[in-house]
C-alpha cells in the first residue's frame, strides 16, 4: 500500500499500460467562502496510465466526484494542473477545452443521460450530431451490438432496464474512440447482473481498446474489476491500491470510516 498526503512532489504513478495519459498536479478545488468553505480537493496529485482502469473511492464527500469533473475537464480547479496527454486543460480557453474533451473524452452518469425521446441507435448518434461530425449508423449498430444490444437499436430508454441504458451509454462514449472513459457511479442504480455487464464492459474498453477508464465508485465488487483504486479522503489522496481485491478494498473503506 501506497499513499499520499496530497503533496505536488509526490506524484502516485498509475503504473500498467503505457505512460501517464492524465494527470493532476496539486489540484485544489474550494467551494464557498471564508468559514462556509468547503475544501472538496486539497492539494491532489494523481496520475491515471494510458490504458488503466482506476476507480476512485472514499467516503460520502471525500472529494470523489469533484476529482473526477476536474480531471474530465467539465469542472476547472481553483489552482493546480489538469494535463490529458499534451493538452493543458488549465490553460486552455473554454471553447478549447471543450474541443479536447469532445475528440478525447467521455462520460457515463449514474442516471444514463439518454434521451428519453430517441431511440437506443439514434441516443448513441446524437453527440456526433451535436458535435457536427459526420454520421456513421453502421459504427453505431456495431456498439450496439458489442454491448448485447443488437436486438433493442429501435427501443427508446423507457423500453429498456436499467443495466440496457447504460450499456447504451457505453455504446455512445465509445462511438469517437475516445482516449479516456470518466465514469461516475456507473452501476449505481444497477443490480449486481446489469452492473456485472456494465463493469466488464469496462473492463473490456481497457482490456481490447487500450482505452483508459476512471470510475468513481462505493461498492467494493465494482471496485474489484479495476486494476487500481485511489483512496481519498477529506479533499486528499489516503490510499493507492494496485490489483485490488473486494475484501482488501473494504478493509481501507472500513479504515477510511465509510
Ligand atoms: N457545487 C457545490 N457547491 C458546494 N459544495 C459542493 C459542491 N459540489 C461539491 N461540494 C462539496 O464538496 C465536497 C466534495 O464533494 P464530492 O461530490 O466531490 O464528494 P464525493 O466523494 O463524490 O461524495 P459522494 O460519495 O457523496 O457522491 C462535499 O463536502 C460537497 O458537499
Amino acid at each position: 500500500m501506497r499513499s499520499s498526503g496530497g503533496n505536488p512532489a509526490t506524484v502516485i504513478s498509475g503504473q500498467r499500460g503505457g505512460g501517464s495519459l492524465v494527470s493532476l498536479i496539486g489540484v485544489t478545488r474550494t467551494y464557498g467562502r471564508g468559514n462556509a468553505a468547503v475544501h472538496a480537493l486539497d492539494g491532489v496529485t494523481v496520475e491515471f496510465a494510458a490504458a488503466s482502469f482506476t476507480a476512485l473511492m472514499g467516503p460520502s464527500g471525500s472529494g470523489k466526484s469533484t476529482l473526477l469533473h476536474c480531471a474530465a475537464g467539465l469542472d476547472r480547479p481553483d489552482s493546480g494542473t489538469v494535463r490529458l496527454g499534451d493538452a493543458e486543460f488549465t490553460a486552455l480557453s473554454d471553447r478549447a477545452l471543450l474541443a479536447v474533451r469532445r475528440a478525447r473524452t467521455a462520460v457515463i452518469f449514474q442516471d444514463f443521460n439518454l434521451v428519453p425521446a430517441l431511440t437506443a441507435l439514434d441516443n448513441v448518434l446524437l453527440p456526433g450530431r451535436l458535435a457536427g461530425r459526420r454520421t456513421d449508423g453502421d459504427r453505431a449498430r456495431e456498439l450496439l451490438a458489442d454491448v448485447g444490444l443488437a436486438d433493442r437499436i429501435g427501443h427508446r430508454p423507457g423500453e429498456l432496464s436499467g443495466g440496457q441504458q447504460q450499456r447504451v451509454a457505453i455504446a455512445r462514449a465509445l462511438m469517437h474512440r475516445p482516449d479516456v472513459l470518466f465514469a461516475d457511479e456507473p452501476t449505481g442504480a444497477l443490480d449486481t447482473r446489469g452492473g456485472g455487464q456494465v463493469l466488464a464492459l469496462l473492463r473490456a474498453a481497457v482490456d481490447s481498446r487500450r482505452q483508459t477508464v476512471v470510475m468513481v465508485t462505493h461498492d467494493p465488487r465494482a471496485a474489484a474489476y479495476a486494476d487500481r483504486v485511489v483512496f481519498l479522503a477529506d479533499g486528499r489522496i489516503a490510499g493507492d491500491e494496485r490489483a485490488p481485491d473486494t475484501e482488501r478494498v473494504s478493509s481501507w473503506l472500513t479504515r477510511l470510516g465509510t
